[in-house]
Parts: structure tokens; C-alpha cells; sequence
């Protein structure tokens, strides 16, 4: 797994912003630079929702959030960084002006991302001194939660560049498409400029107001596109005889007035001000930022219903979470080996506030919630991990008894030691604690959990290593006094 230390974000409006976020999530230390007096105010605006999404997007075990510096000058910025991202207004000349001033303080091997919307890389880069650092890195809006990133090639970018940056982005949790050719606004531009341009013919016209196309949208082929693009849908979309047959039918529509593409409306101030209006009607009542919540919201509980289908957009999530989850497997072992004697430290997060109730506290479900993240991370420090499971073995709980002792409200950080009671054979009892981050008793849970195959769902053996790691750190635990309340029924 590639991935950097430190990046640089020269820009910092609604894109740069969004890759601020997407970066120090994923344990980046960032220097940005924006000559903007409000350009810090903006970011931290974009952060308080990232971290909100997050929050709800992931409970894999993730790097600890990279740090942020606002850089007084693009050198600042620029200098101690591996990855730079570009994100200046979509102007040629002005990005052209910034990579100039990039390379006189940059590392010579710095990779310079453009995030441009269409401008071709081999433009960009046609008065660098290094060129074939350059590369295009289209992102989405918000960049944060949006896996796709189009990587264009200009004439002179090398090939290993490419390489490089796809094995960055793609251990940030994306899906880096590489374009096979360089041209203008790329792919999915290209794709996003046709509707663009028929929806503003349609208000134009006044056949359709500002909510009516995005009503087409979102109740009907929108939710199509999310999970399966156009190809495939169009492919079902002709029967059992497929893609040829949905040709047949609706190809000579490709003759009829269906699109009025050729032809491009009017850029003028009628036009802004009819799309504005309509628009400030539809949603004027959210201003931006609540805006974003709801899509952000929304966005992450597509991901993660198709996280549960591992398609698309939520298996590139899926995959994103296992290695976070070997990573962790592997710190989690490392700092196991220090001592495995005492209570093992296994699961540390923020509580969010969405796993408060109605008493403005942690819900009962949560404390579980925490347990079983314990008892996970501790079984992969035994070697159960994405492997180990997908190889056919696992463990499950079979029996759980929770005690809460005390409250915790949302944004308080909790973390969780794990005690192994017994471990024969198939069976394993486990003690988790639960703790404020001052050390303060939350919750004890005591787990029953058997070894299963996973072919015939019946309990079955560990296979030796785990057998034999477990058996170690149980004959070190041994030792150990038993936990206060292990053992107890309900009183
Ligand atoms: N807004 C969108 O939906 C998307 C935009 N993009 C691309 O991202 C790039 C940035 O676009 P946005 O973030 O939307 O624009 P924006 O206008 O929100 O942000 C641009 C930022 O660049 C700063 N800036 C201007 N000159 C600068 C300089 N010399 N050095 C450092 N900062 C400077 C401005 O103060 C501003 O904060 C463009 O190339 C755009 O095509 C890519 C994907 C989506
Ligand atoms: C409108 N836009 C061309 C700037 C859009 C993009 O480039 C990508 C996006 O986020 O839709």
C-alpha cells in the first residue's frame, strides 16, 4: 500500500477544501495555500462536515487525521511536500503561473496533480521544467466522499507518475479511472456537459422548471446511475436479448429531435437569471452548508447499501475499510508484542452524535457496538483477519452480557481493553472494558465465542497459528487477577 506523509493543496475553495478533507482523514499531514482572506474560514466550514460524514461513513480502524497547516506562502506550502494538488480556478494562464512558482520550491519529484475540469494536461504542463511530473486528478464533488478521480496523461507525463499517483489515491479510498486518451473535460464531464447543456434548453423553453429536471433525476435514472452506470442499465433495458436488442429499438431515435445538442443556448444574463431564480426557489431555503449535510448524508448511505452489495462505488468503500483493517491488523501486533501480559488496548473512536438518543446519552446498542469492535480488532492480533475469513473460518458470538456503568455523550472519546478469560478449542471467552479517555470505567461486556467454519456454519477448530497465538497471550494473561463483574448473572 503506497501513501505519503505530506501534501501540498495550492487552492483552497470548494475543491482544494475537499481534498484538504479527503487527505488529512487519511493520516496526510496538508499545507495549503489560498491568498483568499476567508479562504481558512471556508476550509474549517468543509472540515466540520467531512468529519460529520466520516463519522458515519466508516467504523474501520483509520490513521489518526493528518495535521493542517495554512502556509503563508505557496512556498511553505510546497516544499516538504511529495503529492501537490492543484486547485485553482479553471484558467489556463493562472494555473500555468502557479506551476511556474511550484517548481522553484518544490521537490523535483513532487508529483503535481491538476484538478481541472477539462483542460488537457499537455497544455498544462507546456512550460514546466519537469513536466512529466504533471498529471490531471479530476475529482468529484465532494471530493471527500466520492470515490472517482479521472487520471489524464499529458504528451510528456511519465508513465510511472501515473502509476505512482493511481497507487496514492486508490489507498485514500479511491477509484482512480485512468483515461486512455487526452481530451478535453474528459470522460465524465463530457457525460455531465449533455445533460448540462439539454437541461438548460428544457428551463429555457419552459418545458421543465430547475426541480422538475432534477425530480427526472433523482426519482427515476438517477438512482439507476449510482449503482450501475448507463451501459449496463441500457443493457437490461432491452431484455433477455440485451444490448443488441435495445440498439435495434431505440437507435433510429438517435435521427428524431430527441436532442437539441448541436446547438447551445444562449449564455446571457435572461439565461443566469431564470436557472438562479428557479433554483433560489427550490432550495434558497438551506443555505449551503445544511445543503451539503443532506447530501453528504445521503451520499453515505448509498455507499454503504452498496458497501452491503460489494458494487460499485461501495465496493471500492469495502475495499478501502480492509486495508484499513490490515493495516490496523499489523499495528495492532506490533504493539501487541510489547506486552501481551496485560489487558490489550483494542478500539479507541469519538462517540458521533447520531448514537445518542432521546436521554442524550450513548444508546444502549452502541455499547455493543463498541464491544464488538473490540472483539474484532483483538481477533485479528490472533490472526483472524479478511483472510483468515475469506479462507472459510471465523469466529461467533454466542452469548454476550453488558453492564453499563456510566454515561458518555457525544464527541467524548472512549477506548476498550480486551482480557482473554479462557481460550480452549473451539471456545473463547473474552472481557472487554470500555473506558472514558481519562481512564474512568463506561461499561464492562463479558463474550462466549465459538470457532465456526464458514462452509458447514458448525463449530470447528482454529487453524493452528491462530490456535497457538491465542494460547500464548492466554498463558500471559493467566496471571492476571479476574475481572470484577466476569461471571456475574443479573442481579
Ligand atoms: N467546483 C466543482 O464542482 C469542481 C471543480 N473542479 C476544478 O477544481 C479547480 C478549482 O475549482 P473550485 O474549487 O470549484 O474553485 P473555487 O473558486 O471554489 O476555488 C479556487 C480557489 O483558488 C484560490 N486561488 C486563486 N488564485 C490562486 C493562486 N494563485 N494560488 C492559490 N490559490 C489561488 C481562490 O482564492 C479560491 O479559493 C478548477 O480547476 C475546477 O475546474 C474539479 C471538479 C469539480
Ligand atoms: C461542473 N464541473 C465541470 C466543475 C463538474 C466537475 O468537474 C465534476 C463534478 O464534481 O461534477
Amino acid at each position: 500500500m503506497s501513501i505519503i506523509k505530506q501534501a501540498a493543496v495550492v487552492g483552497g475553495g470548494v475543491i482544494g477544501a475537499g481534498w484538504v478533507a479527503r487527505l488529512i482523514e487519511n493520516g496526510i499531514d496538508v499545507a495549503v495555500y489560498d491568498p483568499a482572506p476567508d479562504a481558512q474560514q471556508k476550509i474549517e466550514a468543509v472540515l466540520l462536515n467531512s468529519r460529520h460524514a466520516y463519522r458515519k461513513l466508516t467504523m474501520a480502524p483509520r490513521a489518526k487525521e493528518g495535521s493542517l497547516a495554512y502556509a503563508a506562502s505557496l512556498a511553505d506550502a510546497v516544499s516538504q511536500a511529495s503529492l501537490i494538488i492543484e486547485s485553482v480556478p479553471e484558467r489556463l494562464d493562472i494555473k500555468q503561473s502557479v506551476y511556474a512558482d511550484i517548481e522553484k520550491f518544490a521537490a523535483n519529484d513532487a508529483i503535481i496533480a491538476s484538478s481541472t475540469s477539462g483542460i488537457m494536461p499537455t497544455d498544462l504542463q507546456a512550460d514546466m521544467q519537469h513536466p512529466e511530473r504533471l498529471l490531471v486528478a479530476h475529482p468529484f464533488n465532494p471530493v471527500y466522499l466520492l470515490p472517482l478521480v479521472e487520471i489524464v496523461a499529458g504528451e510528456k507525463t511519465s508513465a510511472d507518475i501515473v502509476t505512482q499517483a493511481s497507487a496514492i489515491y486508490q489507498a485514500m479510498g479511491m477509484h482512480p479511472l485512468v483515461v486512455k486518451k487526452e481530451i478535453e473535460a474528459f470522460i465524465a464531464d463530457r457525460l455531465l456537459e449533455a445533460v448540462w447543456r439539454e437541461s438548460l434548453w428544457l428551463v429555457k423553453d419552459g418545458i421543465a422548471t430547475t426541480k422538475d429536471i432534477d425530480d427526472a433525476i433523482r426519482y427515476g435514472f438517477g438512482l439507476r446511475w449510482a449503482q450501475m452506470g448507463l451501459f449496463e442499465t441500457y443493457r437490461i433495458a432491452g431484455g433477455e436479448a440485451g444490448m443488441r436488442h435495445f440498439m435495434e429499438q431505440f437507435g433510429p431515435c438517435l435521427s428524431w429531435p430527441w436532442t437539441k445538442l448541436m446547438d447551445v443556448p444562449e449564455f446571457n444574463d435572461e439565461l443566469v437569471d431564470l436557472i438562479a431564480g428557479q433554483s433560489d426557489e427550490q432550495s434558497g431555503h438551506c443555505s449551503i452548508r445544511e445543503l451539503e449535510r443532506h447530501r453528504d448524508d445521503n451520499l453515505v448511505a448509498i455507499l454503504q447499501a452498496l458497501k452491503a452489495k460489494d458494487w460499485g462505488a461501495g465496493k471500492v468503500l469495502g475495499d478501502y475499510e480492509k486495508q484499513c483493517y490490515d493495516k490496523a491488523a499489523m499495528s495492532e501486533t506490533q504493539a501487541l508484542e510489547q506486552d501481551y501480559s496485560q489487558p490489550i488496548r483494542t478500539f479507541e473512536m469519538v462517540i458521533p452524535t447520531e448514537w445518542t438518543d432521546y436521554n442524550n446519552h450513548m444508546n444502549e446498542s452502541r455499547y455493543l457496538e463498541c464491544f464488538s469492535q473490540a472483539t474484532d480488532a483483538f481477533l485479528r492480533v490472533i490472526g483472524v483477519d479478511a483472510d483468515y475469513v475469506a479462507a472459510g473460518n471465523s469466529y461467533f458470538t454466542v452469548e454476550t452480557h453488558i453492564r453499563h456503568l456510566d454515561e458518555v455523550t457525544a464527541l467524548e472519546s472512549v477506548y476498550t481493553t480486551t482480557q482473554v478469560l479462557a481460550a480452549d478449542g473451539k471456545k473463547l471467552k473474552l472481557f472487554n472494558s470500555l473506558y472514558h479517555s481519562d481512564g474512568h470505567l463506561l461499561a464492562i461486556g463479558e463474550h462466549m465465542l465459538l470457532h465456526v467454519s464458514l462452509e458447514t456454519r458448525r463449530s470447528s477448530n482454529p487453524e493452528t497459528a491462530v490456535a497457538e497465538k491465542l494460547a500464548e497471550i492466554s498463558a500471559l494473561q493467566s496471571a492476571l487477577a479476574r475481572p470484577e463483574g466476569a461471571g456475574n448473572a443479573i442481579q
